[in-house]
């Protein structure tokens, strides 16, 4: 029997989640890949260093400034910033690859990657991960232990500024203090939503 065309599945999303330095954005992505969705989580370049615990290739790929920079200088990035004095990138092939293998594809951004795809990609899904307070935000940044003091405050200041930026994504979604599976699955049901769209995102990357 043929296919009705509207039950055809609909095209892969680009998905870009945002939001202050400490909000819960890894770990609620780390609750997002539990749900064993067909999503590709992709993994971003820095020239940050390594964190305890993080995995070079897994978490991010590490890469040194002048690397970055070689890299920049031949386009290999789908866009990459300045985040709190150091450099970020999204490899092309870890967005355009997944995205043709008809998987959803989630980059992790800070406020200006959100700002360059919006711009690149009209169509993809910005979601927005804001805390409860600003109290808990600092909470959570200080209970994490990651930072010196000096880039703790530089992330604190960034974070009013990122807040404001809200009304430039298509939805928000709270990560409640204690529940990171709310937000979770918040963004799962946001993603089966989008998915009965009458008009779906289609996404064109260069
Ligand atoms: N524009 C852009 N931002 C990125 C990229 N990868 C990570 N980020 C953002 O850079 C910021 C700093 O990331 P990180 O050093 O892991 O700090 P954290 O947010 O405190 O975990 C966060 O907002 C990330 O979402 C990227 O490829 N491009
Ligand atoms: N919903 C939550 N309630 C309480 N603590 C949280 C919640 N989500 C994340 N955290 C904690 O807050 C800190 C920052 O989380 P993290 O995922 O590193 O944030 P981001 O990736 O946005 O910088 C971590 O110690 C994490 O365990």
């Amino acid at each position: 029997m043929p296919l009705i065309p509207e039950a055809s599945p609909s095209p892969p999303l680009l998905v870009v989640l945002s939001g202050p330095s400490g909000v819960g954005k890894d770990a609620v992505l780390n609750e997002l890949r539990r749900l064993d969705r067909p999503w590709h989580f992709a993994v971003t370049a820095t020239t940050r260093e390594m964190r305890p615990g993080e995995r070079d290739g897994e978490d991010y790929i590490f890469i040194d400034t002048d690397t970055f920079a070689r890299m920049r200088e031949r386009d290999e990035f789908l866009e990459c910033a300045e985040v709190y004095g150091r450099w970020y990138g999204v490899p092309r092939s870890q967005a355009r690859d997944a995205l043709r293998s008809g998987k959803d594809v989630f980059l992790k951004l800070d406020v200006q990657g959100a700002a360059t795809i919006r711009q690149m990609a009209p169509e993809a899904l910005l979601i927005f991960l804001i805390p409860p307070s600003l109290e808990d935000l600092h909470l959570r940044l200080r209970g994490r232990m990651t930072e010196s003091d000096a880039e703790l405050e530089r992330r604190l200041l960034t974070a009013e500024e990122e807040l404001a930026q809200v009304h430039h994504f298509d939805y928000r979604v709270v990560n409640p203090d204690g529940d990171l599976e709310q937000a979770a699955a918040d963004i799962d049901a946001i993603i089966a939503a989008e998915k009965c769209r009458v008009s779906p995102r289609v996404v064109q990357l260069m």
